[in-house]
């Protein structure tokens, strides 16, 4: 990271991680609306805000656990800025060697004070000093329960780690949950009609900025890309030669098998991804019929079909949960990229391990019901559900499919759970449902 952070900078994630705390936003949200508002900051500055803020959410369970540890007064009746303070500072010493730990620990202290908590200058400066002093031995629940250590290490809520314990395994959590944790690069999809010759000059023109791009091993329109700091401004997005779409969601799609001519019915569809790739693949002589639940939604689809040239689709406001019966038996494949506990995208969603409860899951999948429901008969016969997720959640996935086969007239042609850490992709679900005829 090089240039240590000011003071300010400091203070700015303190900012994010009260307004968090507060319950105003999703992360990614907040730390995108303060760097575009802190657009003329230092890049590496910006960067620092992004890691820092970014790494203390994601390991805000484990940090808890030390700082609980190290400090007289435990971490929820601290004042909330000086729990954010340190929960921050605490992850520059674990986490970033760039910062000497006698850094960090005087920022801090200078932060606690110019924000009227002069007199807890010393506690900060002890409850810090002690953790950089433990660094290399910090304390770990006993590992003899799985639940709890693993909930600790990898800052995961207990009741997550208990859903996937008896499915993956101890070593197949432990996989999943550290592929969680790493950083995820960002994933270039490329047009389905640049020839090969096209891709590659393309590829060249984008590491010529300084990106690095590696090929997907199953997709080779798909890149994920190193180092990359401002998609908007690399050449060919603008022209709509690319869109960011992680290798899962293309995956799904290829999954469904669309033919040039097909007519495609996207249920679930903002910001539009996977309707974009659709459309590529029916090419003009299909066509996409493209909804989502609000303006709000649609507009986001539009905003990206008209970036990335597609004319065969069509935009609607529609709530998948009612049935249109002009539609009916009209769709060669319909696709359910249904709404979802999202436990698969938390290594760029960091927060969503936090908010999503058990009576939520219940109630998303009650949603995902009534979604399919209201939507199977939309498929003509022999057609294609793709029925997709992303989330690692035998109850909203596996279970779903064999729901759908039970009680309508599909069968199940192909099902796969991607997963961190093994797949190079978020956490995703997709199953191709075929009509029987
Ligand atoms: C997983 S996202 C879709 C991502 C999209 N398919 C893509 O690839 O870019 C789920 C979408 O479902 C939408 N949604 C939620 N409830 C809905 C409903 N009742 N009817 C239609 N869409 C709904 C959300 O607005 C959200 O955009």
């Amino acid at each position: 990271m090089g240039k240590p952070a000011t003071t300010d900078t400091r203070e700015i994630i303190v900012e994010i991680l009260l307004d968090l705390e507060k319950g105003q936003d999703f992360s990614h949200k907040l730390i995108k609306a303060v760097l575009d508002k802190y657009d003329y900051l230092d890049p590496r500055d910006k960067a620092f805000i992004k890691r820092v803020t970014e790494g203390t959410i994601e390991r805000q369970l484990e940090l808890d656990y030390y700082l609980n540890r190290f400090s007289s007064v435990p971490v929820r009746k601290m004042k909330p800025l000086i729990r954010c303070l340190l929960r921050m500072s605490t992850y520059q010493i674990l986490y970033m060697d760039a910062v000497p730990d006698s850094a960090v620990c005087n920022e801090a202290c200078k932060l606690a004070a110019k924000r009227g908590f002069r007199t807890l200058k010393g506690f900060v400066n002890a409850v810090l000093r002690n953790i950089s002093r433990s660094k290399d031995k910090m304390p770990l629940p006993d590992p003899t329960d799985p639940v709890k250590y693993f909930s600790v290490k990898y800052s995961m809520p207990e009741w997550i780690v208990n859903l996937w314990l008896p499915v993956y395994g101890t070593e197949g959590t432990e996989t999943l949950l550290m592929g969680l944790l790493k950083i995820h690069p960002v994933s270039l999809r490329f047009c389905l009609e640049l020839s090969e010759t096209e891709r590659e000059d393309l590829k060249k023109k984008i590491e010529a900025t300084g990106v690095h791009l590696s090929a997907h091993k199953e997709l080779p329109y798909v890149y994920l890309a190193e180092n990359l700091e401002n998609v908007s401004e690399l050449p060919g997005f603008a022209e709509g030669k690319f869109t960011v779409q992680d290798a899962s969601s293309a995956l799904a799609v290829k999954a469904a098998k669309i033919n040039p001519g097909d007519f495609v019915m996207d249920l679930c569809a903002a910001p539009g991804g996977k309707t974009i790739l659709a459309a590529e693949y029916t090419k003009e002589a299909g066509h996409v019929l493209s909804r989502d639940v609000s303006e709000y939604k649609t507009a986001l689809i539009l905003e990206n079909l008209e970036r990335m040239h597609r004319t065969n689709v069509n935009v609607e406001v529609h709530d998948a949960t009612v049935y249109d019966a002009e539609q009916e038996a009209s769709a060669d494949v319909v696709l359910m990229d249904v709404p979802c506990s999202g436990l698969g995208v938390m290594g760029k969603k960091r927060d969503i391990k936090y908010h999503v409860t058990p009576e939520g899951l219940k109630s998303i999948q009650e949603l995902q019901r009534q979604i399919v429901e209201a939507g199977w008969r939309y498929v003509k016969p022999g057609g294609v559900l793709l029925y997709s997720t992303c989330t690692i959640n035998r109850e909203e996935n596996q279970n779903m499919a064999a729901w759908i086969t039970e009680k309508f007239p599909f069968v199940l042609e192909e099902e796969r759970q991607l997963l961190p850490g093994t797949d190079e992709t978020d956490g995703f679900y997709f199953a191709r449902l075929r009509r029987r005829t």
